[in-house]
């Protein structure tokens, strides 16, 4: 079964507390989920391979490690997994990013692929999948599942809260994947939300609430 680490530094549970507010306006927001992102990104990065170089201090030569080159790739579901992309390149400037076009269907809560691009060698990169909220896990498995139809191999998820029923759908469908979270909730109402959540991932960061 793959490993749920839930990433609840005391930085990030502060941030996670403004980004539910309903009264955070779309700026800071954006900006939460931004620096969350980039906190996560440490946490997810932690077990990425290293190799040796020498280097030389003014003093001595001194035995380092860089992390080996052309390594990661993220692949956030649109829309809003956009949100978390500028934050993790912060950490990861080398990594690719490809993008996966999912909508749910309000009515069904399946998710329906729009688009998909991925980087050219996306099957020798670790794919982070990213997306703020992973409610029924229909959007995160589907977009999991078309990586692997595309040959790639090692992919992990990383989601801001989830809901224990996705975390469930992702560890029933996809048993090797990690999932990172920066909080778990309690449920999902009858519409598909997570409670208590911080209500339309896209629509907070885009400011397109309907209201
Ligand atoms: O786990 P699930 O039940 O599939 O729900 C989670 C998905 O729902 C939201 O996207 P949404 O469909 O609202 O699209 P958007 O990002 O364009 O707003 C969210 O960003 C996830 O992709
Ligand atoms: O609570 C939820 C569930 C799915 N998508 C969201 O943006 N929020
Ligand atoms: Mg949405």
């Amino acid at each position: 079964m793959g490993r749920l680490i839930v990433c609840d530094h005391p930085l990030i549970q502060h941030k996670m507390t403004f980004i539910r507010d309903k009264n955070t306006n779309t700026k800071d927001f954006r900006e939460l989920v931004d620096e969350v992102a980039t906190l996560m990104a440490y946490e997810i990065t932690r077990d990425v391979p290293l190799v040796s170089v020498n280097v030389e201090t003014p003093v001595a030569v001194a035995e380092c490690k860089v992390v080996s080159g052309r390594m990661v790739g993220l692949i956030p579901i649109l829309r809003a997994g956009l949100g978390m992309v500028e934050g993790m390149l912060k950490l990861i400037p080398s990594a690719k990013v490809g993008h996966i076009g999912l909508a749910r269907n309000p009515e069904t809560l399946r998710p329906v692929e729009y688009y998909i691009n991925l980087p050219t060698d996306a099957t020798e990169r670790l794919l982070i999948v990213i997306d703020p909220m992973l409610a029924t896990g229909g959007s995160a498995n589907a977009a999991i599942e078309s990586l692997k139809n595309r040959g790639c191999k090692q992919i992990k998820l990383m989601c801001l809260i989830a809901a224990p029923e996705g975390v469930e759908a992702v560890q029933k469908a996809h048993p090797d994947i990690d999932i990172y979270l920066a909080a778990l909730d309690s449920r999902l109402d009858e519409h598909g939300y997570i409670i208590p959540g911080l209500g339309d991932a896209g629509d907070r960061l885009f400011g397109t609430m309907h209201n």
